[in-house]
């Protein structure tokens, strides 16, 4: 794995030269649940780089060279979680372009593979500070996501995919938010209301931060 090698070694120089590890905040929740949106508001008040591992894999699928395109688009369309040493290294080639910045790492990790993938490869370079956990029921996501597929162009906003999608959730990411709960780093929103109040709460979560 180049890329997150290469961000160790960019992570390495920069803490070697005094610079603190990178600071992190997995962002998770249901597809719709409002991350993205969270994260643009989070980026202006507080100056994380936003890196949505969705956004990462959509901009990888479009490259017409990509030897992981047509894989990645398959996944995307069946709501299924994509091999982690493509996904770790999209977020490990972007991190390496900020090495010092502290970073929002929104839709991943979503299960217990992508877990051990960053485990092993860059978990240990950066500073896990909390996981921001967007709680929102399925209805609510749906509608949401089906709204934004009026406009999105996403090939996943659609109600078949997104049952799908849902479903992976539920069955895939649920357990590694339980997980990451019983090491006390969940910080959970009620993401149901409208942006303004979510975001008001979410505020209090980062300032909280030591
Ligand atoms: N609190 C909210 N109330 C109403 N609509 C919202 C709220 N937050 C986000 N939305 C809208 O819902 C849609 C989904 O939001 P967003 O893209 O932020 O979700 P997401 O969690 O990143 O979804 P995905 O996992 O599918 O990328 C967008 O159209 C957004 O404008
Ligand atoms: O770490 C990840 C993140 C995303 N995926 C795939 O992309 C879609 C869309 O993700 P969004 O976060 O909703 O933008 C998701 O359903 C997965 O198919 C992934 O595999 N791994
Ligand atoms: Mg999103």
């Amino acid at each position: 794995l180049i890329a997150p090698a290469t961000y160790r070694a960019a992570s390495s120089k920069a803490t070697a030269s005094g610079a603190e590890k990178p600071h992190v905040v997995f962002v998770l929740g249901g597809p719709g649940s409002g991350k993205g949106t969270q994260c643009e508001r989070i980026v202006q008040e507080f100056g994380f780089v936003h890196l949505s591992a969705g956004d990462l894999l959509r901009a990888e699928r479009a490259k017409p060279a990509s030897k992981n395109g047509e894989l990645i688009d398959k996944y995307i369309r069946e709501g299924k979680i994509v091999p982690v040493q493509i996904t770790c290294t999209l977020l490990a080639e972007a991190m390496a372009l900020n090495p010092t910045k502290s970073f929002l790492i929104d839709g991943f990790p979503r299960n217990q593979d992508n877990v051990a993938g960053w485990d092993a490869v860059v978990g240990p370079s950066v500073n896990l500070d909390f996981v921001l956990f967007f709680d929102c029921p399925e209805a609510t996501c749906v509608q949401r996501a089906l709204q934004r597929g009026l406009t999105s162009g996403r090939t996943d906003d659609n109600k078949e995919s997104l049952t799908k999608r849902f479903h992976t959730y539920e069955s895939e990411t649920m357990p590694i938010v339980n997980y990451f709960d019983r090491k006390g780093l969940v910080r959970k929103i009620d993401s149901t209301r409208s942006v303004d109040e979510v975001f008001a709460d979410v505020k209090k979560v980062f300032a909280a931060r030591k």
